[in-house]
């Protein structure tokens, strides 16, 4: 079994069966997903909690990328991929016909598995995506920096190098700074595909840290390999198995009295 005696997050329980509009940051609703001829998520119902972390678990393959991508329409960009169902951000439907997928995206950020900080200065990494906006106002820029490179708790390490070029920073620093880009437009939503799996331990902790500090301000969905992440940083866990959404539930729940006797396999280890 999974200890999480010691779990980074303190929130009380949710009830996820009856979160209120309030609380309900994400819902999704009977979403069918198709790459081509075959089927990667079935049915596939869940409301996301606003200001926690939710995190996605299951075996390789079993579609928690796949989920994660739809919630910024990444999969859009799949030529052969076809959904059915619905998305509600804040009970609008991201796959309606009217939504503005730029504007989507500004909303709910994304961090891959592999850092990927652009060739440019950490400073013009960060701002990155206000200049998109067409934002060019220098103290506009500078607090813009410190913000986000303090939410990503990278500040005091790079403070006094921000025009070094990005790749001079060590792995985990580069993902961090992934993190500050992406919170530097101030979107809804986070996402992190296996934010730390190219990661060492020592990085790994500091992003788990942070996962932890996000959450005051963002609702962050985590998709992760690795149980015990999960159990760290996560309020609620997803279990999936073979595109379908197994169960869900908060963390400590999941993890000590999980309720289907596939997650129960998954989570001691009989499978993975
Ligand atoms: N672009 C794609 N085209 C076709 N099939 C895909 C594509 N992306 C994923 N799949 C398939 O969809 C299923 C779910 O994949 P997905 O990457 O979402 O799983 P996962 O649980 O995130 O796996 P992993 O933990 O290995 O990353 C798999 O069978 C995969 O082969």
């Amino acid at each position: 079994m999974i200890n999480v005696a010691t779990p980074l997050s303190q929130d009380t329980t949710l009830d996820l069966g009856r979160l209120s509009e309030e609380q309900t940051a994400l819902e999704v609703r009977g979403l069918n997903l198709y790459y081509g001829a075959k089927q990667a998520l079935f049915n596939v119902d869940m409301k996301i909690a606003k200001g926690q972390v939710t995190a996605f678990i299951g075996p390789s393959g079993c579609g928690k990328s796949t989920l994660l991508r739809c919630i910024n329409r990444m999969n859009d960009l799949v030529e052969t991929c076809r959904i059915e169902g619905e998305i509600l951000l804040h009970n609008q439907n991201i796959y309606g016909k009217e939504v503005d997928v730029a504007a989507l995206r500004r909303r709910v950020g994304m961090v891959f598995q592999r850092p990927n900080p652009f060739p440019k200065s950490i400073y013009e990494n960060v701002v990155y995506g206000l200049r998109l906006q067409g934002i060019n106002d220098r103290r506009r820029l500078d607090e813009a920096v410190e913000r986000s490179l303090r939410g990503a708790a990278l500040w005091d390490e790079v403070k006094d190098r921000l025009h070094d070029n990005a790749f001079g920073l060590s792995g985990g620093q580069q993902q961090r700074l992934v993190i500050a880009r992406a919170i530097a437009i101030e979107p809804e939503v986070l996402l992190l595909d296996e934010p730390t799996s190219a990661l060492d331990p020592i990085s790994t902790l500091v992003i788990e840290e942070l996962i932890n500090t996000l959450k005051e301000q963002y609702t962050v969905v985590i998709v992760t390999h690795n149980m015990q992440q999960a159990a760290r940083v996560s309020d609620q866990t997803a279990f999936m198995y073979m595109g379908e959404l197994i169960e869900y539930a908060d963390t400590n729940t999941l993890f000590t009295t999980p309720s289907k006797k596939k997650t129960e396999d998954y989570i001691t280890g009989r499978y993975g």
